[in-house]
Order: C-alpha cells, then sequence, then structure tokens
C-alpha cells in the first residue's frame, strides 16, 4: 500500500488509482459502457502492461483517481483447453482487480446465464463487486425499479453484498460519469499508473489485429465464437514511396479451425472478406494516423483450440 493512504487527513484530497473489470452475459453492454467511460473513439484499446497481466480496454483520467479498465473473456462451459484458459484467466483476473463491475442489461430479466456468473464472480471474496444495470433507456422506470431488486436479490442468493447498484444508460450518456464515480473510491490510494491521455500500451501490431478480429466476427460471432484467431505476419512501411505519401503494409492470417468456418470469414466471392478488410483498415488508418494497405489471408488451422503448440503460437 502507498504512504498515501495510511495519511491521516480526510480533507486532503487522495489520488487512486487501479483495474477494474466489467463482466456479464454476451450483448450486456461491457464494450459500449467502455467506450462511454473513456470517451475515445478507439473502440479497442488492449495493452498488456508490465503491472498487470491482463489486455487494457481503455483507460479513465480524472483529477482524483486513474480507473484502468481490463478486459475479460467470458466465463463459459469448458469443452475445449483454450476454454479451459479462459476461464482460469477470467478467475485470475477477478482476484486481481479491485473492483468489478457486473453488468447486466434492464431490458431482460435476470436469468441463468446471470446467475451463473453472479454465483462465480461471489466466489472472488475479497474484490468489491459493483453491479451496474446497463441500456436503462430501454425500459420504462417501473422496470428499472424491478430490475434494481431483481439485482439486489441476486446478490443476497448467491452472497454477494454489492457495494454499489447503478442504473447506467451509455447510449443515451446517462449516469455515464456517476459510474466511474462510484467506482473510483473503490480504489486504492494511488499515483496514476499511466501517463495522462495514455489510452494504451499495446504494440500495435496486437492492437491491429484485435482490430481485424472483431471487423471479422462483426455479425458472425454466434458461428465462430472462439473460433477465430488473427496474427500479424508483417507490418512494414513501403519503400520507394514519397515522405508525404506513405503507406504501411499490414500482411495478416486470420485462423479458423474448420473448412466451413473460413467459408463463413470469406463469404460468397469473397465479399465478405473484402468487407471486413476494408472495415478492419479504416480502424487501423484511423489507429496508426497512416494509409494502410491490408492483405489478409484465411488459414484453417485444424483444431488449434486443442493444441498448446498452436495455442502459444497463437499468442494464448
Ligand atoms: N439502447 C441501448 N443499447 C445499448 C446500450 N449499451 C449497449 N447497447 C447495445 O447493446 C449491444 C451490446 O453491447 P456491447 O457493448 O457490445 O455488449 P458487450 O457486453 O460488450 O457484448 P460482448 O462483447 O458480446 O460480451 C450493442 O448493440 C449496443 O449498441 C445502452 O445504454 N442503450
Amino acid at each position: 500500500m502507498s504512504p498515501m493512504s495510511d495519511r491521516p487527513n480526510p480533507s486532503a484530497p487522495v489520488h487512486r488509482s487501479g483495474f477494474a473489470c466489467f463482466v456479464g452475459r454476451p450483448n450486456a453492454g461491457k464494450s459500449t459502457l467502455t467506450n462511454a467511460l473513456v470517451g475515445t473513439k478507439v473502440a479497442i484499446t488492449s495493452g498488456r502492461p508490465q503491472t498487470t497481466r491482463h489486455t487494457v480496454r481503455g483507460i479513465v483520467h480524472r483529477p482524483d483517481g486513474q480507473l484502468v479498465l481490463v478486459d475479460t473473456p467470458g466465463l463459459h462451459k469448458p469443452r475445449t483447453l483454450l476454454g479451459q484458459r479462459l476461464n482460469d484467466l477470467v478467475r485470475a483476473t477477478w482476484a486481481e482487480v479491485d473492483v468489478i463491475g457486473f453488468c447486466i442489461p434492464a431490458d431482460q430479466k435476470v436469468g441463468p446465464g446471470d446467475r451463473f456468473i453472479a454465483a462465480e464472480l461471489a466466489e472472488a471474496k475479497r474484490t468489491p463487486k459493483v453491479a451496474i444495470v446497463t441500456k436503462t433507456d430501454l425500459v420504462d422506470p417501473q422496470t428499472l425499479v424491478q430490475q434494481l431488486l431483481a439485482v439486489q436479490k441476486m446478490g443476497e442468493d448467491v452472497g454477494i453484498e454489492w457495494a454499489e447498484i447503478i442504473p447506467v444508460s451509455a447510449v443515451g450518456d446517462s449516469q455515464v460519469t456517476l459510474v466511474a464515480d462510484l467506482l473510483v473510491p473503490l480504489l486504492p490510494a494511488g499515483p496514476p499508473l499511466y501517463p495522462d491521455g495514455e489510452l494504451t500500451d499495446e504494440p500495435e501490431m496486437v492492437m491491429a489485429a484485435e482490430l481485424i478480429r472483431e471487423a471479422a466476427l462483426e455479425g458472425v460471432r454466434d458461428e465462430l465464437p472462439h473460433s477465430l484467431a488473427v496474427v500479424i505476419e508483417e507490418m512494414i512501411p513501403r519503400e520507394d514511396r514519397p515522405a508525404d505519401k506513405p503507406l504501411l503494409d499490414v500482411h495478416a492470417n486470420l485462423y479458423v479451425e474448420r473448412p466451413s468456418q473460413k467459408a463463413i470469414v470469406i463469404g460468397h466471392k469473397g465479399g465478405r472478406l473484402k468487407d471486413v478488410g476494408t472495415r478492419a483498415r479504416k480502424q487501423i488508418e484511423a489507429l496508426l494516423g497512416t494509409p494502410v494497405y491490408l492483405d489478409l489471408h484465411v488459414k484453417v488451422a485444424k483444431d488449434w483450440q486443442r493444441d498448446p503448440k498452436q495455442l502459444r503460437k497463437l499468442g494464448f
């Protein structure tokens, strides 16, 4: 603990800093809330700083504190080696972060999916947990009150005492600041962990790979849940370009497990892959501030999720 936190002066403003992660079932609104909090268009700001093994999604800089939002993959029934590793990673993250935000959409009844996560979450006894009821713009006030009560009850059922229960609409920009207001006091006292203005410290290649992966999964997430990995083979400035007209060559491989998945990614007459490439290219250009030539190849790496050697190669 830093000496700052021991100082018995309640009137002096204490700077706090630490890590938070959002959990919740798919589509609960975690990414949207993250982006709203961070307040940037760079949707995927990932990083693996020395201080944590986890991917940084975004950093909220405030005068009173710095909130580093880290990513966890979804918890799910482990059927493969990758599934097991992901679940282990989730649990490790929950034990290491300073606060967990459990996102529950306001417009859907608390269900078995939520209860499964809540029961697992209850095991992370030492980490404070905040319940965040998202998408409040989609419901009327009465439904919202019912949902807040249901979330309270779910906590009681599994033995979680929520530090806070916060309704928020990231899309409607309602109470987003309040989420940070309530999370920051739960962080330990300490100086900022990252320089001001920094959104991520991930090497550009990994960020580019994530942008491509996101683009490739768009609309086909259900068909390709964890079956897609992206590896940037090469990222080099094109030679012989005038200084005012640079071009960055990015060559990436998209690995899927089965030929049927390859067909999904590529699409009819390659149309889908072309779209994926265009979208990912624009985002990489926005991210790096330079024109990009993006070259994508889809490869089948059979059963890569079950093969430790392949997993390592693909960065898991
Ligand atoms: N109306 C409304 N829609 C929202 C809000 N927040 C998120 N959404 C929508 O809900 C959907 C899911 O949001 P995401 O932020 O991608 O959810 P997620 O929890 O990150 O989903 P996964 O990445 O699948 O785990 C998207 O279509 C969002 O636009 C909100 O505050 N209001």
